[in-house]
């Protein structure tokens, strides 16, 4: 092929450096030189005159929702408008993270469009991730081979890394289960293993996990249907959210006065209430007949099993994930339940189809001087552990950090207590505060332990602390503002809440679910 190549141009776009820096590299390749290569953003590329002869290598990560990076942001549009793209030759190496919903969206949309435009690819585009070290030297030994006249070299290369999603999830193996609390509900550190998946994840991101729905509750919806296939069938459905799209359909089949009178929106305080810890088969059996509602209408409006948000426990390891969950069992109307994903995790159920998403507002910040005030309650340790996990790994001078741990006994529910404890003598923490709420006379809180190390809290704010907080939903979030604005003083007296002023800060990160 060298002998049709005139010249070649080296396109990047780069956010963060990562393109920039593997383009330069590439510019300064032995085999590159008799080829002159120049080595331009991607918004300046069309300054060269890519024509015809032309060989263009792009090296470019993907930002946003698989948009381009700043410096190439204008690329896609000037192709368009480009009249000598016909007959160009390209290779594209682009940059990503499976953690991100559209992986290498953008290296993606510029390949199709380079052949769209009559450009011809020469070597299979790269999706890389995190780790595109490994696939840039491959891909490099490739390049050259190709201009050595291997063209079947570049058709061969497949450096496509697996973005795992909702419709491709990765099936982890449950390695460990331990449980962590001594009463019911208890809470559980579960061990998945992830090794070949190229999951690639930070302390504070988000695993998702696709569960197959309860065994007992698919042979009860399979009775009910008196139709023996209806388990296997309904395994991946949605059987428990059930949401007001698919109670109006079932209203209109079954032809229930009262379902349609339970849905109109004067009554959306009842259906709440009726729906809390409901199911399909609650529904089927209060206001539907195996007549009107079948198998097939079911299996036609139902939506597949929605996946089941959890914070990662874990530090970054291309292994294992951890987390910590709190297992969902109750009785209704005299039926055993689970919850669907902590069922699963907790039976004997084989692999948790899984895929993670990067949640950078819940990173530790870039600067390592930077004090953290962790607080959590229950199963909100679990990115807070990831987190001490990922700092303990990264940093020998550990930062200032102070976790404030509420649950409700010492004995019994000190969920990580061994290893918070040697975490602390380490240093990674260097306050462990806990308040459990039914040790003592009274009630005691994280609001309250805030309060009695008032001083201490307020320094820690005054020196640039985050914020990191994680736990229930209802009461947690707005006893903490509370508190800590009462130790900063700043109760009844600034135009903004110290909220307003640590969110605009980039200072606090939440977790409420
Ligand atoms: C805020 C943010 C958003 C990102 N969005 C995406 C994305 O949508 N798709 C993707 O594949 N990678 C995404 N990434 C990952 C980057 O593409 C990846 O880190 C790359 O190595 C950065 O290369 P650069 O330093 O050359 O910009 C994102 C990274 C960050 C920090």
């Amino acid at each position: 092929m060298a002998d049709l190549i005139e010249r070649i141009v080296i396109g990047y776009g780069s956010e963060s450096g990562n393109a920039r820096a593997l383009a330069l590299r590439l510019g300064e390749q032995p085999f590159l030189q008799p080829f002159a290569p120049q080595v331009l953003e991607l918004n300046h590329l069309f300054q060269a005159e890519p024509r015809s002869g032309d060989l263009l290598l792009i090296v470019s990560s993907s930002f946003g929702d698989g948009e381009p990076p700043a410096n190439a942001e204008q690329f896609i549009d000037q192709l368009q408008h480009y009249a000598g793209a016909d007959g160009l030759r390209y290779a594209i190496f682009g940059l990503g993270d499976t953690a991100y919903p559209n992986f290498c969206g953008f290296t993606k949309t510029l390949d199709a469009a380079l052949a769209e435009r009559g450009a011809c690819g020469v070597i299979n585009r790269v999706d890389a991730d995190a780790a595109f070290e490994g696939f840039f030297s491959q891909w490099l030994a490739v390049l050259e081979k190709v201009l050595n006249g291997d063209e079947q070299a570049g058709r061969d290369l497949h450096l496509q890394v697996t973005a795992w999603s909702e419709d491709n999830a990765f099936a982890a193996p449950i390695i460990e289960r331990r449980r962590l609390s001594a009463e019911a509900p208890c809470a559980w550190h579960i061990r998945l293993n992830i090794a070949g998946s190229g999951i690639h994840y930070r302390a504070g991101d988000t695993l998702y996990l696709q569960p197959e729905n309860d065994a007992d509750l698919l042979a009860a919806i399979s009775t009910w249907l008196g139709r023996s296939d209806a388990a296997e069938a309904l395994r991946r459905h949605e059987l428990r959210q059930i949401s007001k799209t698919t109670l109006r359909e079932l209203a209109k089949l079954s032809g229930s006065d009262e379902l349609k009178a339970l849905l109109k929106i004067s009554q959306r305080k009842t259906l709440e209430a009726y729906l809390y810890g409901a199911d399909l088969l609650d529904v089927l059996e209060d206001f539907c007949t195996p007549q009107s509602v079948t198998l097939d209408a079911l299996l036609e409006l139902l939506p597949g099993c929605l996946p089941r948000a959890y914070s990662i426990a874990s530090r970054p390891d291309t292994e294992i994930v951890d987390l910590c969950v709190r297992e969902v069992c109750y009785e209704r109307r005299g039926r055993a339940r689970r919850g669907v994903a902590t069922g699963w995790l907790l039976g004997d159920n084989g692999a948790m189809r899984i895929f993670s998403r990067a949640n950078p507002g819940f990173w530790l910040p870039k600067d390592e001087s930077t004090p953290l005030l962790l607080i959590g309650t229950g199963t909100g340790i679990a990115p807070l552990i990831g987190l001490l996990r990922e700092q303990a790994m990264e940093s020998a001078s550990a930062r200032e950090t102070c976790l404030i741990f509420g649950e409700k006994r010492r004995e019994g529910d000190f969920l990580y207590r061994g290893e918070l404890e040697s975490l602390r003598q380490q240093g990674t923490i260097g306050q462990l505060i806990t308040a459990f709420s039914r040790d003592g006379a009274g009630k005691y809180y994280v609001q309250d332990a805030i309060a009695d190390n008032a001083e201490h809290i307020s320094a820690m704010l005054q020196r640039g602390a985050h914020v990191y907080l994680c736990g229930n939903k209802q009461h947690l979030e707005s006893a903490v503002e509370n508190a800590l604005t009462a130790v900063c003083g700043l109760a009844g007296q600034a135009e903004e809440t110290l909220w307003q002023q640590l969110a605009q800060q980039g200072r606090l990160h939440l977790e409420l679910y």
